[in-house]
């Protein structure tokens, strides 16, 4: 079962809210968030524009995509991207990726730092804006989440603060085409998210499934004006195993399906260790963007195609 949570309550009963949020990320690890803080008229506008993209034609999509970027920006066609390394199956999803929107003169673009380069834009009204614009609220939510989950682990609420200001946040946009009912067809692999917490919002079309510890696969279900949030890799590795990363999928739909994922990451140079009061430390120490990148190497692996 995966708990669904209000998130009102925020401003009525904070600890009791941290306290359930920190029992729903310990186990399944997911959640449902009701009443999320973005406003529903910009979260429904991000799904009408990534109708928009979507439909364009294949040669406009090309022009911006992710494989001539190599900051993980831009249009990833079907097969372009694996999210189940151990899986000859291809995911039938489309995929458009912005990050953190820096001018050309940054000097982070000009070193060209890993994951500091330009997004790509296709050429449609108000997209950019209108991105930019879900991307900072997204990020604005993530923060909150994050406040709560400090509070839950004992650490004052701005513990993560400052080490989420540039961050290596993802905004990504998913559309899945219809079932063909061809064997071993896959909408999206299974697999974990990387980051730190996910905040997903989906169309409404049945596929997301979720595998908790030691279960079977079982549906996300629909819930009107909600999120979908669940814990990331690095943050499992953060909280030293306290919360977990739950592996997820995505059937083939039966109708097209549209969702828009906001990975919330950290900014780049922070080093995810075990937070403090997590004890021993189970993991070694290591860069949130050198962790990023070997993630990513694995799923853009090519596969072979026959
Ligand atoms: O489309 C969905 O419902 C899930 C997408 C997902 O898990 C991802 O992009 O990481
Ligand atoms: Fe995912």
């Amino acid at each position: 079962m995966i708990p669904i949570i209000d998130w009102k309550r925020v401003h009525i009963d904070r600890q009791a809210l941290a306290k359930d949020i920190g029992t729903a990320f310990r186990d399944p690890g997911f959640l449902i968030l009701k009443n999320p803080e973005v406003p529903r008229q910009l979260r429904s506008e991000i799904f009408e524009l990534a109708h928009k993209f979507f439909d364009l034609p294949p040669e406009q999509k090309r022009s911006v995509s992710i494989l001539n970027n190599p900051h993980y920006r831009g249009w990833g066609a079907k097969g372009d991207e694996s999210l189940d390394e151990t899986e000859a199956a291809i995911d039938t999803k489309e995929t458009f990726n912005i990050g953190l929107d820096l001018s050309p003169d940054d000097p982070r673009v000009l070193n060209d730092e890993p994951f500091r380069g330009l997004n790509q834009w296709p050429d449609l009204p108000d997209f950019r804006e209108r991105l930019l614009g879900y991307y900072d609220a997204a990020q604005a939510q993530g923060l909150a989440v994050l406040s709560i989950i400090a509070e839950d682990l004992g650490l004052p609420s701005d513990h993560f603060d400052a080490l989420f200001k540039d961050p290596l946040s993802a905004l990504r946009m998913l559309r899945y085409p219809p079932a063909s009912g061809a064997r071993d067809e896959i909408g999206a692999g299974a697999h974990t998210d990387y980051g730190a917490i996910t905040l997903l919002m989906t169309d409404g079309e049945p596929g997301l499934q979720v595998r908790p510890r030691g279960g079977n696969w079982i549906d996300v279900p629909n819930v009107e004006n909600a999120y979908i949030v669940n814990i990331g890799d690095c943050m499992m590795r953060w909280s030293n195993d306290i919360y977990v990363s739950t592996p997820h999928r995505v059937l083939p739909p039966k109708n097209m399906r549209h969702s828009i994922a906001f990975f919330v990451e950290a900014n780049p140079d922070t080093i995810v260790t075990a937070l403090p009061g997590t004890g021993d430390p189970k993991y070694a120490p290591i860069r949130a963007a050198d962790y990023l990148q070997s993630r990513l190497n694995a799923t853009y692996a090519p596969k072979e195609t026959s």
